[in-house]
């Protein structure tokens, strides 16, 4: 079954018919007529698609396979990734289309490799997605701040917007974490899913409607530590979310593949939900205080009077953010554009740029948030 690729492409994905003797035309715009599609699941080197216009598949629903082509090169393709598609593009079992183009990203986000060899390398996780849902439990597992201030850094990099999702809210209240969230203008919501709700993976529980509503019609990618609750949310948001995944077979070990690659998942009505469950660490040191920076545009404006190669960092020398926050006697409020933007109400200078230059510091090393770090 396994055909050696003996040429250009895989004569599996081959578009034409034959090879024949003529050379082909290298300098034509390439694959003009190529379909659009978003990757949904990688697996082994196919990539699953969804297609902006589903009605070449045969069931309409727009999903298909596809190799890359060999003029692609080496670049690595994430879920997703915006793709250009040509060849077989009828979905049927077995039949693969070619992966021609990727579009330019709108989004990236990233972590870097803290095991092993690869310490530093940074690794891009997911493309063009909007939302970076940071699940953390009120208590059972007990929130890691830490950890929580990594995620958004990496949110901020990625140029996506951070939404802080509290599950279990019905063990405890919550509510000195989410002050500690406050200054930086992150929106965040309570969940709690009863028993019951759990157990039938229902949408009962509550709270989740409201997750719904502030992701809908968006891409949204999932991540949170072992144990929050993040696949009970997943499914209450995307019913059947389980059952497409296929479950670990407990003899077999058999599902566990595809269980821990990365997928999207469509929202009922409209919309995708990312889930990353085999992503435990989030390594951010390939973050630089200016990549931060970009989640906040107030500060940004502010430090554009910073001299040359300022970290922003406390006690940077003749930092402008230092002058913003002494200066907020003037109007006694921060310009929030930047919270605004993320829902939050106004906060007062000095807790926002505190809460910044708290965000710079696991920026700047390398680390394993899975692992308790002290402060
Ligand atoms: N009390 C309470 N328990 C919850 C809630 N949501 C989830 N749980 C429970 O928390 C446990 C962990 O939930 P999961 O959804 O498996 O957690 P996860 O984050 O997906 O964890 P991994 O599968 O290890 O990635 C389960 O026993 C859930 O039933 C909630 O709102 N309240
Ligand atoms: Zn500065």
């Amino acid at each position: 079954m396994a055909r050696r690729d003996i040429g250009t492409d895989d004569p599996r994905v081959h578009v034409r018919p034959g090879r024949g003797s003529r050379p082909r035309t290298k300098q034509r715009p390439a694959h003009a007529d190529a379909a659009e599609g978003m990757v949904t699941r990688i697996d082994r080197g196919h990539y699953r698609i969804r297609l902006a216009d589903p009605s070449p598949t045969l069931d309409a629903a727009g999903d298909i396979t596809a190799m890359k082509a060999r003029e692609l090169g080496r670049g690595k393709i994430v879920v997703g990734d915006r793709v250009a598609v040509v060849g077989d593009l009828s979905g049927r079992d077995g039949t693969l289309a070619r992966l021609v183009r990727i579009e330019e990203r709108r989004t990236l986000l990233r972590r870097s490799a803290d095991d092993g060899d690869a310490v530093g390398t940074e690794r891009p996780i997911v493309a063009n997605a909007d939302i970076l849902v940071i699940v953390t439990a009120a208590a059972d597992p007990e929130p890691r701040p830490r950890m929580i201030d990594r995620y958004l850094v990496a949110a901020y990099d990625a140029g996506m917007e951070p939404l802080l999702v509290l599950t279990k809210s019905d063990l405890a209240d919550a509510s000195a974490l989410l002050a500690l969230y406050e200054p930086l203008g992150v929106r965040s919501l309570p969940t709690s899913l009863d028993a019951a709700s759990r157990a039938e993976a229902s949408c009962a529980g509550e709270g989740v409607d409201a997750v719904r509503e502030a992701i809908e019609g968006r891409t949204a990618v999932f991540v949170g530590h072992s144990g929050v609750g993040k696949s009970t949310l997943i499914n209450a948001l995307v019913p059947g979310a389980h059952r497409a995944t296929g479950r670990v077979n407990e003899v077999t070990g058999r599902g566990r593949h595809t269980s821990t690659n990365l997928q999207a998942l469509e929202l009922p009505g409209s919309g995708w939900v990312i889930d990353t469950p085999g992503v435990r660490s989030f390594g951010v040191s390939h973050v630089s205080s200016a990549d931060v920076l970009r989640g906040f545009p107030d500060l940004a404006a502010v430090a554009e009077d910073c001299p040359r190669g300022c970290t922003h960092e406390t006690g940077a020398i003749d930092c402008a953010i230092d002058d913003w926050a002494a200066g907020e006697a003037d109007d006694g409020r921060a310009p929030t554009h930047g919270a605004h933007q993320y829902g939050a109400g106004p906060g007062t200078r000095p807790a926002r740029v505190d809460s910044f230059r708290r965000l710079l510091v696991p920026s700047r090393l390398a680390g394993d948030p899975a692992r308790p770090v002290s402060r």
